[in-house]
């Protein structure tokens, strides 16, 4: 198994938003839209309620109805890796199963927040959700949102488990990534998380990239991870640093994920506002997102030029 999981599961995923309606119920109409609008994009999959995903601020029901759309839409065109992660187990557990019984490719879960919990309260969190599919399952790594510290012994007795087939690493430091696969060994997957740093984590170690900017501008995250496969480092660098001045423009708006479904309304893809507390993006923004959209549109068409075929 584990040999097959790098070549099945590597590659760059789109955090998807979750799309609501303009009275901010989840729409799974729109999910579908949005979610077969990265099919032919060259991404490898998508992941389905995470950060982006807004998977926390909904309730179980909610995040279903999510998982369910997508996978109705794009199951066998894109490889689906649903977060099901919540605060209780129970409802992890839940989420984990129904994920599974609709035919999800993997599944991903955050500690539990919140409380500070000990390393072993994880640990068991974690089982739970692990020992109630055969879905492989990544760890979701993201200790500046949830203050979990992920320690090198728990990481090494996880990836010793058969289903646990790799880690979203959004921590910043890539000296603790490449630690991570080297725990790990080559089979073990490590995604990149800072979508500012893609290059360098991939260059570190990473088997491929989870962000949420990339579902603004897929093809850009596709033609850079080209550009690092063919050796091209100054193309691909030079990319990161163009991509970066867009993600440096998306994160000076009141919120992200309200500035990035803007500019997917500007091409015609409905996903309503952030749910709150995160802020919607406000009218006096859009004629800057106008010109940021039309920026990435621009730089889109230049790079589908040369590296733009799906390899
Ligand atoms: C902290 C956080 O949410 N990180 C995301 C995932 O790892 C990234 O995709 C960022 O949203 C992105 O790199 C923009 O800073
Ligand atoms: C960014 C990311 O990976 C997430 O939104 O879950």
């Amino acid at each position: 198994m584990a040999e097959n999981n790098l070549s099945k599961f590597a590659g760059v995923y789109v955090a998807m938003y979750s799309a609501y309606d303009e009275g901010g119920k989840v729409d799974q109409a729109r999910v579908r839209k949005l979610a077969r609008s990265y099919v032919n994009t060259g991404v490898k999959g998508l992941y389905v309620g995470g950060s982006s995903g807004e998977g926390i601020l909904q309730n179980a029901e909610e995040r279903k109805r999510v998982v369910e759309a997508v996978l109705e839409e794009v199951k066998g065109e894109l490889t689906v890796i649903v977060h099901v992660g919540a605060n209780s187990t129970t409802e992890s557990v839940e989420l984990a199963r129904h994920a599974e019984q609709h035919g999800a490719d993997a599944i991903s879960a955050v500690p539990s927040i919140y409380y500070r919990l000990p390393e072993s309260a994880v640990e068991t969190h974690w089982q739970h959700m692990i020992d109630s599919t055969w879905l492989p399952f990544i760890i979701y790594h993201i200790p500046q949102t949830t203050g979990f510290q992920l320690s090198a012994a728990l990481l090494g007795r996880m990836a010793g488990q058969e289903k646990v087939i790799g880690v979203k690493m959004s921590g910043e430091s890539t000296f603790e990534l490449q630690q991570f696969k080297e725990i790990g060994g080559p089979d073990f997957l490590v995604f990149n998380g800072p979508d500012e740093q893609f290059l360098a984590g991939r260059i570190m170690g990473a088997d491929g990239g989870i962000g949420g900017t990339y579902g603004v501008m897929p093809e850009l995250f596709c033609a850079l991870n080209r550009l690092y496969e063919q050796g091209q480092r100054e193309e691909a660098q030079a990319l990161q640093v163009k991509i970066n001045r867009i993600i440096k423009n998306l994160l000076s708006y009141p919120s992200l994920y309200g500035a990035c479904k803007y500019l997917l309304s500007l091409r015609g893809i409905e996903t309503g506002q952030p749910r709150l507390p995160l802020l919607p993006v406000q009218s006096s923004h859009h004629d800057s997102l106008v010109t940021l959209n039309s920026e990435i549109e621009e730089l889109t068409a230049q790079y589908a030029g040369s590296y733009g075929e799906k390899s």
